[in-house]
């Protein structure tokens, strides 16, 4: 006898549903569960639900058939010592200058050392976020993610409205700047979290001064012209949970980010893995108390090219919770950004990308579902 299938169906109202297939007394039983009704059910949540051995199929992803699988750098990821781009010895700060330049050309990602931010705070951080989602669903769901510009949004996936294939991922995004705001809990998250983002932001502006010069612009060029005294700032906590199958779930697709530089740091598990000529290698074995930082999409415009935005995405695996702490720096959301003056010639490089005020090209970026560059293209001459 052919095994029956039982489909049942919850509500058909709903598209985002997930099925799960169950054999029961010689019966196939197909069960489709409305996402809805699962809402804001966390990848925590369902990680940590008895007996799951397999991933709903919402969350089945499959790399593109194209990729070769991710390796090991063949040469090493770039080192930025922050500290001699302030150094009394011109020599040296020409150099770092252009090491930061060669480093943003060739690979748009780079560590960055001795930049002053210290490791205690940067514990502390990182304490934070794993509290913060340590937090009970109710505690959690003051949170919730409504609007892609809400100060406050925590929530799973990318953008949970969107995507047809969920992330294993959960995440807390706070914008911390021109405004400060903070989850008010847990106890004592908004002070590390202010200290975090100012000491961040003195780090990014002389990441951005050091870039500045070696574009062969004003030292204070991009700054002024971007507005950086009110740039934005997003801090986001990403968590990762344990998947029973980590080769067909992703924790975040591939991507590139939208401001200008996103600083991340991790609680020692790797899966950040980076698109290098044409080839995804794992990023690991990184210096200690480092920050890991990659040039984003409003750089590549403001610089007509000159550094690509890198494409970047996590993996998952199936022992242990990885946490990243993610500030993502750009301009002021009402600067247009346009490829800078002196980087145009209409003979030999004419403006590549098309003027578009950040807010409106970071609600395109966040409000819809994410793939690789697709957003910047939009926005290519
Ligand atoms: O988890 C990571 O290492 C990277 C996260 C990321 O790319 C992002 O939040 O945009
Ligand atoms: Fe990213």
């Amino acid at each position: 006898m052919w095994p029956f299938l039982i489909h049942i169906l919850f509500d058909f109202d709903h598209d985002v549903a997930f099925s799960r297939v169950y054999k029961f007394a010689g019966f196939i039983v197909t069960t489709n569960f409305v996402f809805d009704q699962l809402k804001m059910k966390s990848v925590k949540a369902l990680a940590e639900s008895r007996d799951l051995n397999s991933i709903p199929s919402l969350y089945a992803y499959s790399t593109n058939a194209t990729d070769p699988p991710a390796s090991d750098p063949q040469d090493p990821i770039p080192t930025i010592d922050f500290s001699l781009l302030t150094s009394p010895d011109p020599d040296q700060r020409s150099q770092i200058i252009q090491e930061l330049d060669k480093a943003c050309k060739d690979w748009g990602f780079f560590q960055v050392i001795n930049h002053g931010v210290s490791e205690s705070l940067m514990k502390m951080v990182m304490e934070k976020v794993e509290e913060f989602f340590n937090l009970t669903d109710e505690e959690k769901k003051d949170f919730e993610e409504k609007d892609v510009l809400d100060p406050i949004r925590y929530g799973t996936s990318f953008n949970s409205k969107k995507d047809k294939v969920f992330c294993w991922r959960d995440f807390l995004k706070v914008i911390v700047h021109p405004e400060f705001h903070s989850p008010n809990k847990p106890l004592g998250f908004s002070e590390v979290l202010l200290e975090y983002s100012k000491r961040t932001r003195e780090v990014v502006r002389g990441l951005l001064s050091g870039i500045s010069t070696g574009l062969g612009l004003d030292q204070s060029y991009v700054e002024k012209s971007l507005k950086l005294d009110s740039g934005l700032q997003v801090f986001v906590g990403n968590l990762y949970p344990p998947c029973p199958q980590p080769e067909v779930a992703i924790g975040l697709p591939p991507h590139s980010d939208h401001g200008l530089l996103t600083l991340v740091i991790n609680n020692g598990v790797s899966g950040l893995q980076i698109k290098h000529d044409g080839k995804w290698i794992d990023v690991k074995d990184t210096l200690p108390n480092s920050f890991l930082v990659n040039t984003a999409d409003q750089l590549e415009v403001f610089s007509n090219g000159k550094y690509k935005s890198v494409e970047h995405r996590a993996v998952v695996n199936d022992t242990v919770t990885r946490i990243s702490v993610v500030v993502a720096n750009g301009p002021a959301l009402d600067a247009v950004v346009r490829p800078a003056d002196k980087l145009v010639d209409e003979e030999r490089w004419p403006a590549a990308y098309v003027p578009l005020k950040y807010k409106e090209y970071l609600e395109m970026q966040q409000g819809n579902q994410i793939e690789g560059k697709t957003c910047l293209d939009r926005i290519r001459v």
